[in-house]
């Protein structure tokens, strides 16, 4: 490889490049985003994650652009979601949490409704996964709206297997009807299954969006790759390792801030073209 060559950028990155400066021209525009590892590094305490700054200040300038929609689409809960995108207060925010099963779009949301059989076997199985947490130093139960979350982030990393075998064994004695996730050191069980896909989906339905970006790190964003519509300029963005249907990858949350500018640039640029 010549000097020259050598400070190129590779083929990918300005293909990816070239997607969000066409992206950043659409009439009207989706990014759902992923939280944890796309938008926020991961840290021991989940209430404690936040976006990277960068990522939020490019967010915040794309939010406030016409024709423009910034929606979150996690597998945290909901209220959990508005904490750790401090949506709270936020009126017009999209968020979809629980993988799917979760939706505020403005001021409107989906309400649970969970039947007798979802909330007996929710009972149920919170019992046996906390019996189970509680005999496992570091191992900590998230409890969600139609399920749980075992983490194992703080337990010995040789024991991470262990707990994953142990909590499947305990919830496949309360129900084999589950939807089951494995998450990045989590495992998550649910008693009702939706998925990102869902999400993206309805999202894509509410803003009428005519392209989409949707970026995401783990396996369970799969779903939401799945959807896209590349034909009609849909960008999917995967970070980090592992095998995916995203059209383009990227190393890390780093990596989705700085796209996250460009994006926002580009799109200013554009609006302030179609206004002069
Ligand atoms: O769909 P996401 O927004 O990526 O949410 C996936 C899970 O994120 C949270 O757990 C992960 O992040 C924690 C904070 O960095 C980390 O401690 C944990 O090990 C990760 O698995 C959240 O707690 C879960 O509810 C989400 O399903």
């Amino acid at each position: 490889m010549t000097d020259t060559a050598s400070h190129r950028p590779p083929a990918a990155a300005v293909a990816l490049v070239g997607a969000l400066q066409e992206l950043a021209r659409a009439d009207r525009l989706l990014l759902a985003l992923d939280f944890d590892g796309t938008l926020a590094p991961f840290v021991d305490v989940p209430r404690g994650a936040r976006a990277l700054p960068e990522s939020k200040a490019a967010l915040d300038r794309l939010e406030h652009l016409p024709r423009t929609w910034v929606a979150y689409v996690s597998g945290r809960p909901l209220t959990s979601l508005e904490t750790v995108t401090e949506a709270e207060a936020d009126e017009d925010a999209l968020l979809v949490g629980s993988h799917g099963v979760e939706i505020r779009f403005g001021r409107d949301g989906v309400s649970l409704d969970l039947t007798d059989d979802e909330q007996a076997t929710l009972e149920r199985l919170g019992g046996v996964l906390q019996e189970l947490v509680d005999s496992i130093p570091g191992a900590k139960l998230e409890i969600k709206p139609v399920g749980f979350g075992v983490h194992y982030r703080q337990v010995d990393p040789a024991e991470g297997r262990t707990v994953v075998a142990r909590a499947r064994e305990a919830a496949a004695g309360v129900s084999d009807a589950l939807t089951i996730r494995d998450g990045k050191d989590i495992i998550e069980f649910s008693v009702r299954g939706a998925n990102k896909g869902d999400g993206v989906e309805r999202l894509r339905e509410y803003t009428k969006a005519t392209a989409v970006l949707f970026a995401g790190d783990d396996v369970t964003d799969e779903d939401g790759f799945a959807v896209l519509r590349p034909e009609r300029g849909d960008v999917g963005i995967k970070v980090g390792a592992g095998e995916t249907a995203a059209q383009y990858r990227v190393a890390d949350e780093r990596a989705i801030a700085t796209l996250l500018g460009l994006l926002a640039q580009a799109r200013e640029a554009h609006v302030n073209s179609s206004t002069d």
